[in-house]
């Protein structure tokens, strides 16, 4: 007989949701091992899912509105609330809207939180989800995501980074629209661009870096998950590979300063770390991932998903917790059995859903099986 595995450093021990999606009032509580919600189409498995990931800063994994969340026919608000066992002991962290008030809560231990940031002293998360299936094939900006999202749950301040980012691009747009733009505001927000986005830029770098030789060195599951070749292509990406972060910055600022009509004339600011993109190799193949078949893309993403998961727990001394929607759907028997002995070996708890139990069957000592009931479903005999 098999051993139990040990309980994970960081585990979610209960999760209860009020008037989220289609939950009005749903408690779940964990033993502390991964968990797999078991449950018909509908029934709401991704939703706790998707309920979790907003135990994160962001918008979650659908990257939804507060309003879309908000059961239909609730009270229009609607909280996530969660027991967190961790190096720390255990806390009560939750998130929620209230009708009429912009933005979601964020509370730790009873106490409301100024920012989403607070909730990642307590939980880092990593997630695998359908909506990821065509990420080697997809948009640039979906990789860098996929990237910023790393970074950040290895480096929570990365999130302010970013918008911070984005908002100076976004401004600098608008301010080139016109046919007299301000000068001394557009060298405000060049120097503001060319800081944070080095910034944005170098943090990525040094993760890719670290999430690289994490690949090369680690164990693969017997080769189940085939090894990927990170590396993250775009001007600036390439430049601080040569020069020193001042330097690099000091080339953003005089290059938008320069490229300021050639920019007006495209309707947005053509250079920096928004351009960047997150190239990805199969690398016993040596070929590109979106060239490998559709199976070797979600082993190589679950891989790749699986390395992340290592690196936030090398980095951070703290196992995040693992969201994969549907993921034994895409994988044969040997590769479920692969990720199911990865996950232990990680000592990371993972939540996964599936339809069915035949997938998971075999697997009792390592993941707690939940039904997720079908509350629209009538009670039987009850007709
Ligand atoms: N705001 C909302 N209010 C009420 N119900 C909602 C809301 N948003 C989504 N739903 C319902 O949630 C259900 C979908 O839940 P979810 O995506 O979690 O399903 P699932 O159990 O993962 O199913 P599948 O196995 O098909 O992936 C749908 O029935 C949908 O109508």
């Amino acid at each position: 007989m098999t051993e139990s595995r040990p309980e994970a450093k960081v585990r979610v021990s209960h999760l209860r949701l009020s008037d989220f999606r289609n939950h009005a009032d749903l408690a779940l509580d964990f033993a502390g091992r991964s968990v797999v919600l078991i449950g018909q189409n509908g029934v709401g498995k991704t939703n706790v899912l998707e309920a979790l990931s907003l135990l994160a800063p962001g918008r979650g994994f659908r990257r939804a509105t507060l309003a879309e969340m908000a059961r239909l026919g609730g009270s229009g608000g609607f909280s996530v609330l969660a027991g967190v066992e961790g190096a720390f002991g255990a806390v009560r962290i939750g998130t929620g809207a209230v009708p009429g008030e912009p933005g979601r809560r964020i509370l730790v231990d009873g106490e409301p939180q100024k920012a989403s940031e607070r909730l990642s002293d307590h939980l880092r998360l990593i997630w695998l989800v359908p909506a990821m299936d065509g990420l080697f094939t997809g948009a640039a900006a979906d990789r860098r995501r996929f990237l910023d999202r790393l970074v950040l749950a290895v480096d929570p301040a990365h999130g302010r980074r970013v918008s911070a980012y984005e908002q100076a691009v976004a401004s600098r747009n608008r301010l080139l629209e016109g046919r007299e733009a301000d000068v001394v505001w557009l060298d405000a927000l060049e120097t503001e661009i060319a800081a944070t986005g080095v910034a944005v830029a170098a943090a990525r770098r040094e993760t890719v870096h670290c999430l690289a030789r994490l690949i090369e060195t680690r164990p693969d599951g017997d080769g189940a998950f085939p090894r990927a070749a990170v590396q993250l292509t775009g001007e600036v990406d390439t430049a601080l590979d040569g020069a020193a972060a001042a330097d690099v910055e000091d080339w953003l600022r005089a290059d938008l300063r320069a490229g300021r009509s050639r920019d007006r004339a495209a309707g947005r600011t053509l250079v920096g770390p928004h351009r960047s993109d997150l190239s990805v190799r199969h690398a016993e193949k040596d070929m590109p991932a979106s060239a490998s078949s559709t199976g070797e893309q979600k082993a190589l993403l679950t891989g790749l998903v699986l390395a992340q998961a290592a690196l936030v727990t090398e980095l951070t001394g703290n196992p995040p917790v693992l969201l994969l929607d549907e993921v034994a759907a895409h994988l044969d028997a040997r590769r479920r059995r692969a990720l199911v002995d990865l996950i232990a070996a990680l000592g990371v708890q993972a939540f996964m859903t599936g339809t069915d139990i035949a997938p998971f069957e075999g697997f009792s000592n390592e993941a707690e099986i939940i039904a997720i009931p079908d509350v629209a479903a009538p009670d039987s005999g009850e007709f």
